[in-house]
């Protein structure tokens, strides 16, 4: 008869790409069950996998039908988003179970661009998400979502707005709330105020993640709503020139400040593919988002390209991975975005495993 061990030691040979841990390691393995002639795995994935969830299904199930080829196996891969605790262990917000703040050092860099496509992955592998602009000073959320001129959030019990839907995300922005003829002179405490009620009166329905599109820079709007926001962690968008990836290690220094988790760098316009022959060239220069990851202890998460078409799907109220889920560049995200899933699913282990430092008063 086979036990246990055996099959988990099949299970740890394969490694999930994202967590960079084997599923037993991951803890991911929720039941096996062996009879005589039959062997039953059941994995839930700590992220959202709808589609590479099939994936780590055949593997699995390759793997044990050549182990153990006398036995029917049948392997069974779910998965399920669990809260992790937020940053400084503030209260959580009612409706959301992780949210994730992008930052970028400087304008520019294509954050909103990135927060859009990363949301919109999010939910690719069938996550609920939502997305909060929160680049007061200019948001474009409702504009590269394709959210129609005019367009507001209803109010319900006079106190709390329900967020719009565009391309299956729950949308806020205070671009809804204000009008082209009521402009907005936002000072630094306004903005805090003004975007925690933005985040705590709207209300989210039952969002695995809420992806925060953070004005850009480092100031003190920032750090305050850094510490303010109940966030779970943080990606920070540079570009790979020598300045903007300095801005982006005064990102990844204040959110260290605050003890906000940063997930990972995500290099946008890392290259530039020609549209006419498709040569790729890192006109920027190279590796310079891994460089600064390295140097402050993250990593880089993702690379994205310098393309026309991101650019132009994005003006025309369709980004890549609503317009296009099946290209390359849509893929390049959904990589990203299933890569911040593991790393945030990780977040509690890593502080189970951090050695408790105990006081005493000899
Ligand atoms: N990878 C890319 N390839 C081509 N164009 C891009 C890419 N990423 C972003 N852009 C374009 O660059 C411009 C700036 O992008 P975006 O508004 O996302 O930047 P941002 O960092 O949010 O700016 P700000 O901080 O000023 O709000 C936009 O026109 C956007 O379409």
């Amino acid at each position: 008869m086979i036990d246990r061990s055996q099959v988990e030691d099949v299970i740890s040979n394969i490694t999930d790409p994202y967590l960079e841990q084997n599923y037993v390691e991951a803890g991911a393995v929720n039941s096996i069950e062996i009879d005589d002639q039959s062997i039953t795995v059941k994995l839930t994935l700590p992220y959202a996998a709808e589609f590479f969830g099939g994936g780590v299904q055949q593997l699995l199930q390759s793997g044990l039908s050549s182990e153990f080829d006398e036995h029917r196996v049948e392997v069974v891969v779910d998965w399920k988003v669990e809260a992790q605790k937020t940053a400084n262990n503030l209260p959580g917000l009612k409706g959301v179970k992780n949210i994730i703040a992008v930052a970028s050092g400087k304008g520019g860099v294509g954050k909103s661009t990135t927060s859009a496509n990363l949301a919109l992955a999010l939910k690719h592998e069938g996550a609920r998400v939502g997305l909060l602009d929160a680049d007061i000073y200019g948001p474009s959320q409702g504009l590269m979502l394709g959210v129609a001129d005019g367009v507001r959030p209803e109010v319900q019990d006079e106190k709390f707005f329900l967020p719009i839907e565009a391309h299956g995300l729950q949308v806020m922005s205070m671009a809804f709330l204000v009008t082209e003829n009521t402009p907005m002179v936002w000072r630094g405490p306004m903005v805090s105020g003004a975007l925690q009620q933005l985040l705590t009166q709207t209300l989210w329905d039952d969002l695995d993640y809420l992806v925060i599109d953070l004005p850009p820079g480092t100031g003190d709007i920032q750090l305050t709503l850094s510490q303010k926001v109940p966030v779970t962690a943080a990606v920070i968008v540079t570009t790979p020139q020598d300045l903007a990836l300095l801005d982006a290690k005064k990102g990844i220094e204040m959110f260290r400040k605050v003890n906000v988790p940063v997930l990972g760098v995500i290099e946008n316009m890392s290259t530039h593919i020609c549209t006419k022959c498709g040569h790729e060239e890192p006109i920027f220069g190279e590796g310079g988002g891994d460089r600064i990851a390295k140097e402050f202890g993250t990593s880089l998460i993702g690379e994205l390209p310098l393309s026309l078409s991101i650019r132009e799907k994005a003006d025309a109220g369709s980004p890549h991975v609503a317009d296009d889920p099946e290209s390359p560049i849509a893929m390049m995200y959904i990589d990203i975005a299933r890569r911040a899933m593991a790393r945030l699913a990780q977040q509690n282990q890593a502080q189970e495993e951090m050695p408790i430092i105990q006081m005493s008063d000899d």
